[in-house]
């Protein structure tokens, strides 16, 4: 299980947010919500253990993450703002090369880009891809082998309806396997049984 206590950082000599208490446990999704600035993105960098809190601490059955870090990482999938892809590489390259740095076998790629109903597009070079299409390549690490976190910071921005849908059935056979997601996102992806929790904008 995942979980913070007592939560709070100060950026740029201001409070982004407080004391925040927050659990996840295996099958559960959390979706963040709140304003432009009330700190979603970086709750999720925070539980990613890329950000360190200023006060409070974030733990994995009971131990802090800030303990080891790299074991944290090899736990969950995040995926920012960014697609993390190389504009040159083609979408099969861009996941392989994800998938040899985590040890995951190659042949994994191919799965992961249909997963994504990237399937035809496998040789296409990253940077002529459409927006949608550079997401869904960002996405498709998610397909790449399980993890039992994903943390998601507006995974939607750029996707069609359809891939929105593709996405949900992401999230819920993950669930479905006993994985947790927490998810920033400002529209509306629909995800049966989650829990909001609210980040109000600090003064
Ligand atoms: N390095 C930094 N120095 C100073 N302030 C920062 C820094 N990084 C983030 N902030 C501030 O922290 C606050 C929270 O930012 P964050 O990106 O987490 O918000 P958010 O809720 O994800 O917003 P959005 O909905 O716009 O994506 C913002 O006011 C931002 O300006």
């Amino acid at each position: 299980m995942l979980a913070t206590t007592g939560l709070g950082i100060i950026r740029g000599e201001r409070a982004v947010f407080t004391d925040i208490d927050l659990a996840v446990e295996p099958g559960e999704a959390v979706v963040l919500r709140g304003p432009n600035g009330a700190g979603k993105s970086t709750l999720l960098r925070i539980l990613a253990g890329l950000l360190s809190p200023t006060v409070g601490r974030v733990t994995w059955d009971g131990a802090a993450i800030a303990d080891d870090r790299e074991a944290h990482g090899r736990r969950l999938r995040y995926a920012g703002h960014g697609d993390a892809l190389k504009l040159a590489l083609t979408a099969f390259d861009n996941l392989a090369f994800w998938a040899r740095f985590e040890g995951t076998p190659v042949e994994a790629v191919d799965d992961a880009l249909d997963r994504l109903g990237l399937g035809a597009l496998g040789m296409l070079p990253a940077g002529v891809m459409s927006a949608g299409q550079k997401r869904r390549l960002g996405l498709a690490r998610l397909a790449l082998a399980p993890r039992p976190l994903w943390l998601l910071d507006e995974p939607t921005v750029s996707l069609d309806a359809a891939s929105v849908d593709l996405l949900a059935g992401m999230i819920w056979d993950h669930r479905a396997a006993g994985g947790m997601v927490v998810v920033a996102t400002h529209d509306g992806l629909s995800l049966p049984n989650a829990r909001t929790f609210v980040l109000e904008k600090a003064a």
